[in-house]
């Protein structure tokens, strides 16, 4: 294994299997830290964690034992795959896991870049945009769990983080690989580790990927590793073959805990023209819903069923105030867990499911250990296989087109 990965969210890691395998490396995408030694041919190993909002002790040892196994792998170089909307708090868990890992790998000199521009997401002079609004005020402020209220990422991650944060502009790595090179040289000079580096377009990423060629970390959304396999490549180490994708027949089923702008249009779309069913709140907490009638009740639909508890911000607010946030994100991620698992014993053998939250309760509920990555349904989401008879899509919140749902459906049974 080449590069180590650390995802921390199940959804983030299938978009960076997604990049590295469109940019010719051989990827396995594992649940959790394994147990057991990786594959041989595996080039990069992401570790898929669910530590995105948890409380930042865990993140921190969590990312740390899955450091530990990817060093046993033989990874030479590391990559921290966070949220391109910089999902995190005030407290983390983006600082101190980016800090800690640096701290275990003496890694002087590590990028922060979360752009992302197949999804509207770039970084000028430290800001963070999708498409041509501020992260604050691009929806992101209501997250449910990590509500993203200041768009200057160098400001934010400061809060976070016992070091100081430095700066890479647009300029600078307009200029090219070396001149973003003496310009990281100019931030370390300055005593900043964490070096926020602005990316507008997808070649300013590959320049960004280049220019840390020998950065023992990296860190970012599934962007910053566009760049990073022609390294490897350079070095004469990739195997540049490639396993072949097989399609999946069998009963569908799409499930959605994502409250997203975009996966709330996609919900509304498919649940024009497909049957669905909506999980209030008021309804998983009271048990008026359990996971064995949701799942008979989908195996029994035609087209594509969509079970969804995605509600609009006030919604989410009120029942958040009713009901305590994380408790009521933790009965609602049980809830899909325990469906998916329901749906799979009833013979589902296609699961598209939206959130990160929710794809990681999703794939941890069916004990899922490592993941083979497909082709691409849309920018950030592959198609992912857990095994012979089991395809699953993990859609983070903010991606896919109006009709992700029925699409994917589709191209997991290999329609075009
Ligand atoms: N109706 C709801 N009210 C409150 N919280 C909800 C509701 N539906 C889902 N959630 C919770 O909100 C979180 C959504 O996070 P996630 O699944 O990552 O999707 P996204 O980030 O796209 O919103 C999850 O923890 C989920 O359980
Ligand atoms: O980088 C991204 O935007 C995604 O890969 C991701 O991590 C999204 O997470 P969710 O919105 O929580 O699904």
């Amino acid at each position: 294994m080449l590069l180590g990965c650390i995802g921390d969210d199940f959804t983030g890691s299938s978009d960076l299997g997604n990049t590295l395998t469109k940019a010719g490396m051989r990827v396995v995408q594992y649940v959790g830290v394994p147990g057991v030694p990786a594959a041989p041919d595996v080039e990069a190993g992401i570790v898929a964690l669910k530590s995105r909002s948890i409380p930042v002790a865990e993140a921190v040892a969590q990312s740390l034992a899955a450091l530990d196994w990817l060093r046993a792998q033989g990874c030479t170089q590391f990559l921290f795959k966070y949220c391109s909307t910089f999902d995190s708090t005030p407290e983390g868990n983006i600082g101190p896991v980016a800090e800690a890992l640096a701290d275990a790998l003496n890694a002087q000199q590590v990028i922060v870049c979360p752009a992302f521009p197949a999804t509207g997401r770039s970084i000028y002079q430290g800001h963070l945009f999708v498409g041509d609004r501020l992260l604050s005020e691009s929806g992101m402020q209501h997250h449910p769990l990590t509500p993203m209220s200041d768009p200057d990422i160098r400001r934010w991650l400061a809060h976070q983080i016992s070091g100081t944060v430095g700066h890479v502009p647009a300029t600078a790595v307009l200029g090219g690989v070396e001149s973003t090179r003496a310009a990281l040289r100019r931030e370390t000079a300055k005593g900043h580790r964490l070096i926020v580096a602005d990316a507008i377009t997808d070649a300013d990423l590959v320049t960004l990927g280049h220019a840390a060629a020998d950065h023992l970390l990296v860190t970012g959304g599934s962007g910053i590793a566009m760049g990073l396999p022609d390294n490897f490549r350079a070095r004469g180490q990739l195997s540049e073959t490639s396993g072949a994708w097989r399609a999946q027949v069998g009963p569908v089923v799409a499930l959605s805990g994502s409250c997203s702008t975009a996966t709330r249009a996609q919900v509304t779309m498919h649940a024009a023209t497909h049957p669905s069913r909506e999980l209030t709140a008021d309804a998983v907490m009271s048990g008026e819903v359990n996971a064995d009638t949701l799942a008979t009740w989908a195996v029994g639909q035609p087209g594509v069923p969509l079970i969804y508890s995605s509600a609009d911000p006030d919604s989410v607010a009120a029942a958040q105030a009713h009901y305590g946030a994380s408790a009521l994100a933790g009965a609602i991620e049980t809830l899909f867990a325990d469906l998916a698992r329901a749906l799979v014993a009833k013979g589902v053998t296609r699961l598209v499911s939206a959130g990160g939250e929710t794809s990681g309760a999703v794939v941890s509920g069916l004990g899922l250990t490592q993941l083979e990555i497909g082709p691409e349904i849309d920018p950030g989401v592959p198609m992912i296989r857990a095994d012979d008879g089991l395809v699953l899509a993990l859609k983070s919140g903010n991606f896919g087109a109006a009709d992700f749902f029925a699409r994917a459906a589709a191209m997991m049974e290999g329609t075009p």
